[in-house]
């Protein structure tokens, strides 16, 4: 927030004085055809001939904070809180807003726009907000680089009487703060972030994905104590503040392909209401691009990497550092280090109720810096179907109970073949999809669980017939 001493605009303010100088008539329309920099030179000139101390006090809301010689802008979270607090407050009397779909509960969602002012009253203290656009140009220094690119900026201007200043800033601004947070948590829309190396932002989409903890194939005990964790890092804000730790939590999430590690990111964002920034890293340019994608990141929300072990070579601290492909000239490459830090120190500790997930489908081709104790702070292993992700499945799919064992007659035989663990959640979920039926469905799962045992013992077989050549021949020898 920034404190704008004088009037809001200088266009009203020349309406203001103009008013006093005769005609309003006349005026109006010139307010509308005279240049900007003469209108505020014309302002500045009456106000000084005037003498004019305002008794208003302006207060400026940017929606994004900062931006300095190196482009970093970091979104601010007060802007985001007044726009949704506004939403639920619009005066019927408004003529131009912007509206959105709320595709959850298909409602229009209306926000302040261009020329639009709110009234609002506090503890009977009158406040007036209004919204104002624009675009900049802006330079980008990395690495002695000069990059040149437009930022689109937006800002709410407060304005109230200077002497309820302190009311304001202590007790009305949390007020709408906490009001924004009901709004947004009844409406909560998931975002899905991508980042976009062109426009230097997160680029967003709505996130849908039907996963959650009911409907994901899992160990049953290994599910209970995932929840189990969420909802303590949840619950100890305090207590992170209270250890001097940030308060993050980092899942490492491993195990062949289709065995749910993407589906359980989706369950948890589903879980928590948070939403996902998916780091590709590929397209990360260096350290300095790394470091401005996390600090534009908002809090309450899942940074995901997917496939950390084969997204991108990256280079330990002991390893030289490769050139990345596309990284401006003279930029410092992505590493290990580079990234390790930056989810450690800069951005752990500038952020609050982050969650970082990395998911590979071979942990022991990792980095030890990632898999170090304290790096990530729960290692889940996401394996073969078992016979409680295959109830889970079947409730999904076929609408059966979930509660027993023997909802079905085929539920002990799978049982024991299940157990073999030779078939992946997504395997499994395919069977189950061929059929509507579900007595065709579990004989077609039960056809497919007894050809891959087969084959698999076959293969045993032959692997310990060779093993007792190798043996014998070397006995031999
Ligand atoms: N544990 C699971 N519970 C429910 N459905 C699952 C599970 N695992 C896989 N599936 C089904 O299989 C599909 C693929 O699973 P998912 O993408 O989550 O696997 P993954 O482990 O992330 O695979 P990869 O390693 O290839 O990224 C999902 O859309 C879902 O339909
Ligand atoms: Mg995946």
């Amino acid at each position: 927030m920034m404190f704008f001493g004088d009037l809001p605009s200088p266009a009203s303010i020349f309406s203001t004085y103009a008013t006093i100088a005769g005609s309003v008539m006349m005026i109006k329309p010139m307010a509308q055809i005279i240049p900007q920099q003469v209108q505020n030179y014309i302002v500045s000139r009456i106000k000084s001939l005037f003498g004019c101390r305002s008794s208003t006090l302006t207060l400026i809301i940017n929606d994004m904070n900062g931006t300095g010689t190196n482009g970093m802008r970091t979104i601010n979270e007060l802007y985001s809180a007044f726009q949704d607090y506004l939403s639920s407050n619009i005066s019927p009397d408004a003529s131009k807003l912007k509206m959105t779909r709320d595709p959850k509960n298909k409602k229009v969602n209306l926000y302040l726009s261009e020329g639009e002012v709110v009234s609002d009253i506090y503890q009977g203290v009158e406040l007036k907000i209004s919204y104002v656009a624009g675009r900049k140009k802006s330079t980008d220094v990395e690495d002695g680089e000069e990059d040149e690119f437009t930022i689109n900026s937006e800002c709410l201007l407060l304005s109230f009487d200077k002497k309820h200043r302190d009311l304001v800033l202590n007790s009305y601004v949390p007020y709408v703060e906490s009001k924004a947070k009901v709004i947004n948590d009844e409406r909560r829309i998931l975002k899905m972030h991508s980042y976009s190396s062109l426009s230097r932002y997160w680029e967003s989409v709505n996130f849908e994905h039907p996963s959650t903890f009911d409907t994901l194939a899992m160990n049953e005990e290994l599910k209970r104590s995932v929840l189990g964790d969420l909802d303590r890092f949840i619950k100890r804000k305090n207590f992170y503040k209270r250890v001097g730790k940030a308060w993050k939590r980092g899942y490492l999430l491993y195990g062949p392909p289709g065995t749910g590690k993407s589906s359980l990111v989706a369950a948890i964002a589903n879980y928590l209401k948070f939403d996902i920034y998916d780091l590709q890293l590929a397209s990360v340019k260096g350290d300095a691009d790394l470091r401005r994608m996390l600090l534009t990141t908002r809090n309450s929300s899942i940074l995901v990497v997917e496939d950390i072990d084969c997204s991108v070579d990256l280079p330990t601290r002991l390893q030289p550092a490769p050139k990345t492909r596309g990284a401006p000239k003279g930029s410092a490459p992505l590493t290990l280090s580079g990234l390790l830090n930056c989810i450690d120190g800069l951005w752990s500790s500038c952020g609050n109720e982050r969650i970082i997930i990395f998911t590979t489908n071979n942990k022991e081709r990792l980095d030890p810096a990632l898999l170090r104790p304290g790096r990530m702070d729960m290692h889940i292993y996401m394996g073969h179907c078992g016979f409680d992700g295959f109830k889970t499945l079947a409730a999904n799919y076929l609408g059966l109970s979930h509660d027993n064992d023997d909802t079905h007659h085929l539920y002990p035989e799978i049982k024991h073949l299940i157990d073999g663990q030779v078939l992946t959640p997504a395997q499994v979920a395919e069977e189950l999809m061929k059929n509507e039926d579900a007595d065709a469905a579990l004989e077609g799962l039960v056809r497919v669980l007894k050809r891959k045992r087969s084959e698999t013992e076959k293969c045993d077989d032959e692997s310990m017939k060779k093993i007792k050549k190798l043996v014998e021949g070397e006995m031999r020898v």
